[in-house]
C-alpha cells in the first residue's frame, strides 16, 4: 500500500550533510545563528578529516606563510600592534584543501538554504600564532564596507590547557566591553559568527596555535566593480 505520509528518513538526508560528522552540531549551529548569530561547535567535522587538517597546517613551513595584515589586497597593511600571526590563503591545490573548501561550499548551500542568508562564497586561511602571538579585539567587516557576512574559525589542537593562552573572546554585540563568551582553541571546535556584529579577540598564545579562519561572503557586484575581487 501506497502511503501519503512524508518520507522523514529522506527529509533528513535530504537537509544533512553527510561530509559532517554528525547531525548534532549542525543544529545546534543553526539554532544559535538564528537566536544569537554567533555559536561555537565542538567535533563539528568528522575526527579524520580534522586530523588531516591539522597534519596539514603543521606542516606548512614558516618561509611559506605571510605575516598577517590587516585588511585585503590593496587595503593590506602590517599593523604588528594588532596581530602577530602568520597565514596561508587556502587554494585548492592538494587534496585536503580541496576537501576542505567543498565541505565548506556544503555548509554554505546548507546555510543559505536554512537561514537565507545568501552567501556566495568563502575565503580561508590557515593561520599559525607561535608563543606570543595574538590578535586585539576586532571586527571582521564593517558594515557596508565589506562583503564578508559570516566569519568561521576551525580550530586545530590537541590539549589545550589552562595557562597556554591562545583564547578566543567574543563581546556583546551591543556593548563590545562585554565578554560573552571565551573559548580554548581545541582540535574541532568550529566558532562562527557574524562578521559584522561580534568583536573578537584571540589572546596572546603560550604556545604555537593553529587555526583555519575563514569568511562566508555576498556578491557585491555593481555595474562600477566587481566583487568578490578575486
Ligand atoms: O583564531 C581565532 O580565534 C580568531 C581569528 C580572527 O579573529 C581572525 O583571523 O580574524
Ligand atoms: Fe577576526
Amino acid at each position: 500500500m501506497p502511503t501519503l505520509e512524508p518520507d522523514l528518513n529522506r527529509l533528513y538526508v535530504e537537509n544533512s550533510i553527510p561530509a559532517f560528522s554528525r547531525e548534532a552540531p549542525f543544529s545546534s549551529l543553526l539554532m544559535d545563528l538564528q537566536t544569537q548569530g554567533w555559536s561555537v561547535q565542538d567535533d563539528f567535522f568528522s575526527t579524520g578529516f580534522t586530523q588531516a587538517l591539522k597534519d596539514e597546517a603543521e606542516n606548512i613551513q614558516n618561509a611559506f606563510m605571510l605575516q598577517a595584515g590587516v585588511g585585503r589586497k590593496q587595503d593590506h597593511q602590517l599593523v604588528l600592534d594588532a596581530r602577530r600571526d602568520y597565514i596561508q590563503w587556502i587554494d585548492p591545490d592538494k587534496p585536503i584543501r580541496k576537501d576542505f573548501l567543498r565541505t565548506m561550499e556544503e555548509l554554505r548551500i546548507a546555510l543559505n538554504r536554512r537561514l537565507f542568508l545568501g552567501l556566495f562564497d568563502y575565503e580561508a586561511h590557515f593561520a599559525r600564532y607561535e608563543k606570543g602571538a595574538f590578535y586585539e579585539k576586532h571586527l571582521d567587516a564593517f558594515k557596508g564596507e565589506s562583503n564578508r557576512i559570516l566569519s568561521t574559525v576551525l580550530y586545530l589542537n590537541d590539549d589545550w590547557q589552562d595557562g597556554d593562552g591562545g583564547e578566543l573572546v567574543i563581546y556583546d554585540e551591543n556593548n563590545p566591553d562585554i565578554e560573552i563568551g571565551r573559548f580554548f582553541p581545541k582540535k574541532g571546535r568550529l566558532a562562527v559568527f557574524l562578521s559584522e556584529c561580534f568583536h573578537h579577540e584571540v589572546i596572546v598564545a603560550k604556545r604555537t596555535r593553529h587555526s583555519i579562519a575563514g569568511w562566508f561572503r555576498v556578491n557585491n557586484t555593481t555595474s562600477m566593480t566587481l566583487d568578490p575581487d578575486q
